[in-house]
């Protein structure tokens, strides 16, 4: 019998590597069906169009970060903590992570040649987006069926599993404690925002955050001002709120401080460190607020590491299956892909 060797695709946006890597892979994420819905030959000229016309802005902001993003050299730390991880749970099966980003290097059609060159018998779809999107997820996973024909177990979601909360509660904790815990703060739980049109399509993600928050909350003392808002709007559409910068200006005029923390990414990077740390750290210095806290993203947390694994020795013993942390739901609302469901 052939041993099985196991390669678990770590899915993520993937960020530009240097500044000249900023305008093409603006381009990627635009000229991708998942994010504009126009048909081609439309497609590619509006995404040449916005990539041209927000290339400045972008190669400003990954210029903060020493020229490029951090996200890929962020998820190899995450691969490697979830190797050791399941290394210490798993004894039978041969494994290895590798990460596969949608818009940049390494592209999920390399990693797909890879992962066949490493001899892999089977894959685990792992996204590292704990929310379902079509945006994201989605659009991963499309991209990694497009280039492997491999058998494949997918984790398609998992918003409001007990480690990935409690993970997220004691980063919480632990910033507003070493910040001398000042009483009744208003907590934001910042997520990547999304166009309106996508959730009115029936897209789940909006939902799950609200899972997510609800799952971190119960975790909070129950005197907190517990808020949702959502960053990083692009373009003229009508994207869901209230937005990050909304709820800082709200803060403004109550008078209170805020602890703020990402909900939507598991690693730092230019929404993070630029977004949330440079532009409404200023914004809210600009409006007085008595203070502004941001808990990090969870990166490597050994329990958020744990929830991953959980997910990952299940879907060892599920080959072919789409799951969730909370079973097996098919979601009509968005093709059959999320085990969660969840379109209101
Ligand atoms: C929860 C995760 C994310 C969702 C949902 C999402 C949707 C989405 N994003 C854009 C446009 C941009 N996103 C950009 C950066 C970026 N986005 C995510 C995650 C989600 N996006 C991450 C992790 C990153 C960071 C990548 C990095 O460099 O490290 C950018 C580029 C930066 C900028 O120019 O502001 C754009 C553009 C749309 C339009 C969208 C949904 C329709
Ligand atoms: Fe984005
Ligand atoms: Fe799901």
């Amino acid at each position: 019998m052939t041993s099985r060797r196991v390669a678990i695709i770590l899915f993520n946006l993937g960020g530009p590597d240097k500044q000249e890597s900023v305008r093409p892979f603006l381009f990627n994420l635009f000229n991708d069906k998942a994010i504009i819905g126009l048909p081609q030959p439309f497609r590619f000229f509006i995404a040449q169009l916005i990539s041209r016309s927000r290339e400045k802005l972008a190669k400003a902001n990954y210029a903060l970060m020493g020229g490029g993003s951090p996200i890929l050299p962020e998820t190899f730390k995450q691969a490697d903590a979830l190797e050791q991880a399941i290394a210490k749970r798993v004894s039978n099966v041969t494994f290895k992570c590798f990460p596969a980003m949608r818009y940049w290097k390494p592209f999920t059609k390399d990693t797909a040649k890879a992962v066949e060159k490493w001899g892999a018998t089977d894959v685990i779809l792992l996204p590292l987006y704990p929310q379902f999107s079509s945006t994201t997820t989605a659009s991963s996973l499309n991209a990694w069926r497009t280039a492997s024909k491999l058998p494949a177990s997918t984790i398609c979601c998992y918003p409001a599993g007990a480690k990935f909360a409690q993970a997220h509660a004691d980063a919480i904790l632990k910033t507003w404690r070493e910040n001398g815990s000042p009483p009744s703060p208003r907590l934001l739980f910042s997520a990547h925002g999304l166009p309106q049109s996508v959730i009115a399509r029936g897209d789940p993600y909006q939902w799950q955050v609200e899972q997510s928050v609800a799952a971190v909350r119960k975790l909070l003392p129950p005197d907190w001002d517990i808020r949702t808002c959502y960053q990083s709007r692009v373009g003229p559409m009508k994207w869901i709120g209230p937005s990050t910068e909304e709820e800082i200006h709200q803060a403004g005029k109550d008078g209170v401080g805020v602890v703020l923390t990402p909900i939507a990414f598991v690693s730092e990077h230019v929404e993070t460190l630029v977004e949330l740390d440079l532009e409404y750290a200023q914004v809210a210095r600009g409006l007085g607020l008595p203070y502004y806290l941001r808990a990090p993203a969870l990166g490597a947390d050994p329990r958020f590491i744990d929830a991953l694994a959980d997910l990952v020795e299940r879907a060892l013993g599920a080959p072919g299956k789409v799951q969730s942390e909370s079973g097996e739901r098919i979601c009509p609302a968005v093709n059959g892909l999320c085990a969660q469901g969840g379109a209101r």
